[in-house]
C-alpha cells in the first residue's frame, strides 16, 4: 500500500523535470493534456458528481480565449475597457467576469430544464456561441485573431511551450485540489446530493438550485481559465476549437477518465490526446488514405467504456495501484455548534386544523384535525389508503390543503419551501428512505446540519472552513453515537441494512436541531432489538423536550411507546386518545386493529 501523499510527490517531481528532459513534441502534448484537463475537470464536477450534463464546455474555452484574444491585441479598446488592454493577467481577471456572467445567464435560463431538455439546452447555446465567434468582425470572423501576446511572469515572458508546461500545470493542480477541498466540504455534500438526493438535501436546508449554478458557473471558469492559456500558447484564436464537437470531446473525456472522479479528468484528457494523436498518425498508414479515422474509433470506444466500465478508467487505475485510505479525522475537541432554545414541554408546537385535501373527485384527508406538543409523541395510524401520506405531505410542507391550515410554532407551513420549514425546526424521514449510498454515514448525516453551518464555496475550496467543517462533523457523529450507529461512521450509507438506514436518516433529521420530528414509519424493516433501541432514543427524545409525531404501521411498537394516537379511516379521523383507549375503541378495532389481530 502507497500514501497518498509519496503517490502525489513523485507525480509532482515528474512534471517538474518533464519539460527538461522530454522533447517539445511531448511537451506540447502535455501542455494539451493540461488544457483539456482543465476544461474536463470542470465536467467532472458538473456531469460525474453534479449530474447535469452539458456539451457546451467549448463555448467557454473560447470565450476565455476570445476575450484576451480581443484585449490584447485590439488597437483601439471602448472608453470603459481601456484599463484592461494589453495586459494577458488583466485579460484573464476579464474573462473570468465575462465568463461568470454569461454562464450565471445561461444557467438560469437552461438549468431548471431536467432529463434530456437540459443537455439539449447546453447544445443550443453552444452551437450559437459558436457561430457568433466566427459571426462576428471584432473577432475575425472564420479567420481568427493573430498577435496574441504572450503571458509574462514577473517580467518574463512565457513564449515557449516549454516555459508555459508549468502555468498550465499550476493551473490544473490548482483546480483539482480546490475542487477536492470542496467536494470535501459542507458545500461539496451539498453539489453532491444533487444527483439521486434533491427532494431530501431540500428537506434538511440545501438549496439545490444554487447548488446547481454554483458548478455550473465553476465548470466555465475552468473551460475560460482553459481557454486563456490557451490562447496565449497559441498565440492566435479562431472558432474551430470551440465547436460542439470539441464539447462532446471534453465530455467524453470525463467520462471516459471517470466522471465522478477529480484525478480521472487529468487520466481521461490524458489518454484521449495521446490515443488520437497515436491514431492520427497510424490509422491513415493503415487504411491508406488521409481521413479522420480516428473520430470512428472514439466512437466505438466511448460505445465499450459505456458498456464495460461505467465508471471510466480511474477505478481500473486505482486498483492497480493500491493506495492507502486515509480516513477523515474527528476532532474532539471542536466547540459544540449552538442549539436553539427548545419550546417549553406540553405547549402546542404543530396544529393541523380542519385539514381537507382533495385529488380531483378523490377526497384523500377530510377535516382532518390534530396537534403534537413539545415532549410527547404523536402516532398517526390508519389501514392502507386512509390518508396518513397525504396528511404528512401536508404537515412537511409538501403538498398544500385544499382548505384548512397547518401551523407550526404558531406559522402556516403552506406556501413556504421544505428549507425554510427546516429552518424553523421541523425535521423529517422518509417513508422509502433516502440517503447517497457511496458517501458514508457521517458524511450523510452531516447533510443534516447544513443550516448549522454558513461557509460557502471559497472558503471550502481554500480551506478556511476546517473549523466550522470539524464542528458539523463531530456535531454528525454526535447524532450517530446517540443513535447507536458509531461502529458503522466512515461505512458507506448503502452497505447498511434497511433497519439501520432507517436509523440513519433519524440521526441525519437530529443533526438539524429540530424542535419536532416527522417519522415516516421509522420502525419498518427493523429487528426486534432494534425496535426497542429505537424507542428507547426516541423516548429520549421526548424527554428531553422534541415533539415527535409519526406514521407506523407496527402497532405493538406504537402502542408501548406513544402518549397519544390519532386513527384515521377513508381519509377521516375515527379516534383519537391513549393508546391503551384506542386500542379498545370499537370503532377502531373494526377498522384497523381488529384486522391486525
Ligand atoms: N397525488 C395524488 N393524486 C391522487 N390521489 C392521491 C394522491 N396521493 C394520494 N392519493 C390517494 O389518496 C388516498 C390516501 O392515500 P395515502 O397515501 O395518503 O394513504 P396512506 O394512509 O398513507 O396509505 P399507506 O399506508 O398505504 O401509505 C389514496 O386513495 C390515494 O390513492
Amino acid at each position: 500500500m502507497f500514501s497518498p501523499r509519496l503517490i502525489l510527490g513523485v507525480f509532482l517531481a515528474v512534471l517538474a523535470v518533464a519539460p527538461l528532459v522530454l522533447s517539445p513534441f511531448y511537451v506540447t502534448l502535455l501542455n494539451y493534456i493540461g488544457l483539456y484537463a482543465l476544461v474536463a475537470l470542470g465536467l467532472v464536477l458538473l456531469t460525474g458528481v453534479g449530474g447535469l450534463t452539458s456539451f457546451g464546455q467549448a463555448a467557454f474555452v473560447g470565450l476565455g480565449a476570445y476575450t484576451t484574444a480581443v484585449l490584447t491585441t485590439a488597437t483601439e479598446l471602448p472608453g470603459w475597457l481601456a484599463w484592461a488592454g494589453g495586459s494577458p493577467w488583466l485579460a484573464l481577471v476579464v474573462g473570468l467576469v465575462f465568463t461568470a456572467v454569461v454562464a450565471l445567464v445561461l444557467g438560469s435560463l437552461t438549468l431548471r430544464l431536467s432529463g434530456h431538455y437540459l443537455p439539449l439546452g447546453t447544445i443550443a447555446w453552444g452551437i450559437s456561441l459558436y457561430f457568433l465567434f466566427g459571426t462576428l468582425d471584432t473577432l475575425g470572423g472564420h479567420t481568427g485573431l493573430t498577435g496574441v501576446p504572450p503571458i509574462t511572469v514577473f517580467g518574463f515572458e512565457l513564449d515557449r511551450g516549454e516555459e508555459l508546461f508549468y502555468l498550465i500545470w499550476l493551473f490544473l493542480l490548482s483546480a483539482v485540489f480546490t475542487t477536492q477541498n470542496l467536494l470535501d466540504s459542507r458545500e461539496g455534500r451539498a453539489i453532491r446530493a444533487l444527483k439521486g438526493g434533491m427532494v431530501m438535501a431540500e428537506a434538511m436546508g440545501v438549496n439545490t438550485a444554487r447548488s446547481r449554478m454554483i458548478i455550473f458557473v465553476i465548470a466555465a471558469l475552468h473551460a475560460c481559465a482553459s481557454g486563456w492559456l490557451y490562447a496565449h500558447l497559441q498565440r492566435f484564436v479562431n472558432p474551430t476549437p470551440f465547436g460542439l464537437h470539441i464539447g462532446i470531446e471534453y465530455l467524453f473525456m470525463a467520462v471516459v477518465g471517470g466522471a465522478g472522479q477529480v484525478w480521472g479528468a487529468l487520466v481521461g484528457a490524458g489518454v484521449i490526446t495521446i490515443a488520437k494523436q497515436w491514431l492520427q498518425d497510424v490509422l491513415p498508414r493503415i487504411f491508406g488514405q488521409s481521413g479522420n479515422f480516428e473520430v470512428i474509433f472514439f466512437g466505438l470506444m466511448m460505445v465499450i467504456v459505456l458498456q464495460r466500465a461505467r465508471d471510466g478508467l480511474w477505478p481500473l487505475l486505482a486498483r492497480l495501484v493500491p493506495v492507502r485510505a486515509t480516513r477523515r479525522e474527528l476532532d474532539a475537541a471542536a466547540e459544540a455548534l449552538p442549539r436553539k432554545p427548545l419550546p417549553a414541554k406540553g405547549e402546542v408546537i404543530l396544529e393541523a386544523k380542519e385539514v381537507t385535501r382533495r385529488f380531483g373527485g378523490l377526497v384523500a384527508n377530510n377535516n382532518m384535525s390534530l396537534s403534537v406538543r413539545a415532549g410527547e409523541i404523536l402516532a398517526l395510524i390508519g389501514p392502507n389508503g386512509a390518508g396518513k401520506s397525504t396528511m404528512f405531505n401536508q404537515i412537511s410542507g409538501v403538498d398544500t390543503p385544499t382548505s384548512g391550515e397547518v401551523l407550526f410554532l404558531g406559522r402556516a407551513v403552506a406556501g413556504r419551501d421544505s428549507r425554510e420549514i427546516a429552518r424553523m425546526g421541523m425535521s423529517r424521514t422518509f417513508q422509502h428512505v433516502k440517503l447517497l449510498p457511496t458517501m458514508t454515514v457521517l458524511e450523510n448525516v452531516a447533510i443534516g446540519a447544513h443550516l448549522r453551518g454558513d461557509k460557502g464555496v471559497l472558503s471550502s475550496a481554500w480551506r478556511l472552513d476546517r473549523n466550522q467543517e470539524a464542528r458539523l462533523l463531530n456535531e454528525a457523529a454526535r447524532q450517530i453515537e446517540r443513535v447507536g450507529l458509531a461502529e458503522h461512521m466512515f461505512d458507506a450509507a448503502g452497505s447498511l441494512a434497511l433497519g439501520q438506514q432507517r436509523i440513519l436518516e433519524i440521526a441525519r433529521a437530529l443533526a438539524a436541531d429540530p424542535c419536532l420530528l416527522l417519522l415516516d414509519e421509522p420502525a419498518a424493516g427493523l429487528r426486534f432489538k432494534e425496535k426497542q433501541a429505537l424507542a428507547e432514543l426516541l423516548r429520549k427524545l421526548r424527554g428531553e423536550g422534541i415533539g415527535i409525531l409519526l406514521v407506523e404501521h407496527d402497532m405493538d411498537f406504537v402502542m408501548g411507546l406513544v402518549n397519544r394516537v390519532v386513527v384515521m379511516e377513508f381519509g377521516e379521523k375515527i379516534a383519537e386518545g391513549l393508546p391503551e383507549d384506542v386500542q379498545r375503541n370499537p370503532a377502531v378495532l373494526e377498522a384497523y386493529l381488529g384486522g391486525v389481530e
